[in-house]
């Protein structure tokens, strides 16, 4: 297809490659990648280039591993700022919470206008990004007061523009400070459920309900939390009009991935990233337009986290419906962990670590209503097959007679079937685990078993995340470039010094590439015949599993994703996502393009450019770089090449060698998977100098015989699937990955006897 060439020009023209590289670093710099040495874009910075492992060239970095603005609070010497501005700051936020408090309040009198109808697709859209739990609301506010009392520093000049994007303010505490957790000593074997504790020194590195950092520091356009404007003080085009220009609708299938890599990479996502929206009440859904989108409501009525997205009237699609207005809801923030005002950063409603947070849950009041007498996971015994817990909250968008929605420990697992059908899956794992532990360790308690099921279940998964996820997402060379294959027995790969937190920039834009690889029909096949029994279009299955209790229908699913492919990194995306998205019962959803494009605004990235410069390479500086059909499309909305939202930026990338994604994203993605390796204690791969809950050695060789095909053949129902391809994320029509039966050897299998106490 035409826009295959879509992609910009000299994407592998190195800034630093002039010079002859170091092979040792001066100053004890280290030799990093580009991206993961913010300090380098900066003029002046002094960061000669350096050969990685391999072929690859990256920067001597002399700021240390931490993200963009922390490096540099360490490596600087702090500013102070007078007591009595801050003890006025202080006052003021409080005033200023307490106002914005009641405004809130005083909305839900008009509860018919401001609140979102339950049956409306906004409504899905808040099932995505709701928390319930109550102390990511306290400290919620608590955010809000420090933000203020930076916004009033901000306005009296006590605090400069650079201070507060580069967290200069130390010593300036806000009003609010979090609690610190508290730690066991020793530490514990088992990580925690909220993730806090994992960092020695700074224990809530990593915990649920704390801040997105960030690779550059934020574009916001008042420095601390107004959403981004152009670069020449106008506002952006609408998150709509960029998305109608440039996100189009086609199918463009995979050669290779097959839609199970989509189901699983989601599955990754939720349980690393969560972005919480402010509610209003009870936790009610804001609604910042008129109806469904008939128009803007006014002023006086709309929320203050309200950012709405504007529709043209001629809109090709919401223009039938006459609507104007696509509700938007600003995200919640999250308090810095040692009390310091500064920029804005959003709250992630989940632990930032791959620990499948959202199949156990990263609260007590949740972990205890999923969890089940011996060690087991609660489920739903549906005449003799396990399925997660029904829920008994109204989650069915459509809530027809039966409608059957299920518990996880995001509350989010309803929002696509086969996105369902994988807490299924991780849930029966958990406690088929469980069962044969407790058969092996009859003296363990509940809780032992519970616990070492759960450690083990993590690894299996952290395996499956960074030997055969990452690798088809990222190919070798940035594989290599960044350390994240298994190593042969344990890795040394540990630094204490790294911040795992997920960056702004992974969240909002990069890791969102996924939304591209999304198939708007899901395909139900005869596992022999491949006849095609039934294709779903998705927004049917959008918080509505029902299905799941068709005795055929989760192995089908199975079959289904391993043969589909799934579809290309592009600028096309499934009408499912940009017109249907929830739509529920209604002839019309939302468009998650102009949601993802909002969201970067409201995180405050920084445009595309920016990011390019990071990953070193060269910025756009005319459309006309781009390939012509690009250019006219990128030139219809932005004024310039320097407004382009990175989200769309990224997805107009040729794919790196060996990947499915574009250098920007690649580089970002791979970035945060270091972090989230090179800065978890508890990454499976860590001997027991590093890893309080290491393995054996033998234990850990056992666990990287897991495959993902071993787990889909061990929690199948075996109804229909009785073969499965060696490799799960590839397409099962690919020579040498032709489905063999469960048994095959080609899919090796762990054994738990070396799980026996001795
Ligand atoms: C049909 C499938 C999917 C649906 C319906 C869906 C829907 C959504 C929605 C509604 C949001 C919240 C948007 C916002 O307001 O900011 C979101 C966020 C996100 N999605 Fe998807 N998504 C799907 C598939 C995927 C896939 C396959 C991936 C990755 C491989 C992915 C990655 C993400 C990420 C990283 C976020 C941001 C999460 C956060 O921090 O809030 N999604 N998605
Ligand atoms: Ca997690």
């Amino acid at each position: 297809h035409g826009m295959k060439n879509y992609g910009p020009h000299g994407e592998t023209d190195h800034v630093h490659t002039k010079e002859t590289p170091c092979d040792v670093c001066p100053r004890y710099g280290r030799c990093v990648p580009k991206v993961q040495c913010p300090a380098h874009v900066r003029p002046a910075s002094y960061n000669p280039s350096c050969h990685l492992d391999g072929d690859h060239i990256g920067v001597c970095c002399f700021t240390g591993s931490g993200h963009a603005a922390e490096s540099e609070r360490t490596s600087r010497a702090s500013v102070s700022i007078n007591v009595d501005d801050v003890k006025i700051s202080h006052n003021r936020s409080r005033h200023k919470l307490k106002e914005w408090l009641a405004r809130s309040e005083k909305l839900l009198e008009r509860s018919s206008d401001t609140v979102v109808n339950t049956s409306a697709p906004s409504f899905g859209h808040h099932l995505s990004m709701v928390t319930y739990d109550k102390r990511a609301d306290s400290l919620g506010r608590g955010a809000l007061m420090n933000l203020f009392a930076a916004q009033e520093l901000r306005a009296r000049d006590a605090l400069s523009e650079e201070q507060l994007s580069l967290g200069f303010a130390e010593h300036t505490d806000g009003p609010f400070c979090p609690p610190t957790p508290s730690c066991p000593t020793p530490p514990s074997q088992f990580r925690s459920l909220g993730g806090e504790c994992n960092n020695p020194s700074i224990p809530s590195w990593g915990a649920v309900n704390t801040g997105f950092e960030r690779l550059l520091p934020p574009a916001y356009n008042d420095g601390v939390w107004e959403m981004r404007r152009s670069t020449i003080g106008i506002t952006l085009p609408s998150g709509r009009a960029v998305s109608i220009a440039l996100v189009l609708e086609g199918s463009h299938p995979s050669p290779t991935h097959n839609l199970m890599f989509m189901q699983f990479g989601q599955f990754v996502a939720h349980d690393i990233s969560a972005g919480v929206v402010f509610g209003i009440g009870n936790g009610s859904a804001i609604s910042c337009c008129v109806g469904d989108g008939e128009g803007f409501l006014p002023l006086e009525l709309q929320h203050w986290a309200c950012a709405p997205i504007a529709t043209d009237p001629q809109d090709p699609f919401f223009g039938h419906f006459r609507h104007t207005c696509l509700n938007f809801v600003r995200a919640q923030l999250a308090p810095a962990s040692d009390c310091s005002v500064g920029y804005a950063k959003q709250m992630n409603g989940a632990t930032h670590y791959p620990d499948l947070s959202h199949l156990y849950g990263s609260s007590p009041e949740k972990f205890g209503s999923l969890r089940g007498p011996g060690g087991l996971l609660n489920t739903f015994n549906d005449y003799g097959r396990e399925l997660p817990p029904l829920t008994v909250r109204e989650e069915c968008l459509t809530a027809k007679d039966g409608a059957a929605c299920f518990e996880s420990g995001d509350n989010h697992g309803n929002q696509l079937i086969s996105l369902t059908v994988l807490h299924t899956i991780w849930t029966r794992e958990h406690n088929r685990i469980a069962r044969v532990l407790t058969k092996l360790n009859p003296g363990w308690n509940e809780e032992l078993v519970f616990l070492e099921t759960r450690r083990i279940v993590q690894a299996e998964y952290q395996h499956i995340i960074f030997n055969e996820w990452l690798p088809l997402l990222l190919g070798p060379e940035i594989v290599q470039m960044f350390k994240l294959a298994p190593s042969a027995g344990y890795s040394s790969t540990y630094d204490p010094l790294v911040n795992p937190s997920l960056t702004a920039e992974f969240a909002a834009a990069a890791m969102r590439f996924g939304h591209s690889i999304v198939d708007g029909k899901i395909q139900i096949q005869s596992p022999h015949s491949h006849d095609v029994y039934e294709t779903i279009s998705i927004p049917e299955v959008m918080f509505q599993p029902s299905r799941m209790r068709l005795r055929r229908f989760l192995d089908q699913l199975l079959n289904g994703l391993s043969w589909q492919p799934m579809q290309n990194v592009d600028p096309f995306l499934t009408e499912g996502l940009t017109s249907y998205l929830f739509r529920g019962g209604n002839p019309y959803g939302i468009d998650l393009a102009a949601i993802n494009i909002q969201r970067g605004r409201d995180y405050g990235l920084r445009s595309y450019n920016d990011y390019r410069r990071l990953c070193g390479l060269p910025p756009f500086v005319d459309f006309s770089q781009f390939p012509p059909r690009a250019a006219q499309r990128l030139a219809s909305v932005y004024n310039s090449p320097k407004d382009i939202d990175l989200w769309v930026g990224g997805l107009l990338e040729e794919p790196v060698d060996g990947g499915i994604l574009g250098p920007t994203f690649a580089h970002i993605i791979a970035d945060q998977f270091s972090r989230l390796k090179i800065g978890d204690r508890y990454f499976y791969e860590y001997g027991s100098d590093v890893n309080p809950g290491a393995f054996t050695s033998s234990q850990l060789a056992e666990i990287k015989k897991v495959t993902l095909s071993r787990i889909i053949c061990d929690n199948r129902d075996g109804i229909e699937l009785m073969a499965q391809p060696p490799d799960a994320l590839l397409r099962a029509d690919l020579p040498g990955n032709a489905p063999v039966p469960c048994e095959s050897t080609l899919i090796p299998a762990m054994n738990l006897i070396k799980f026996k106490e001795q």
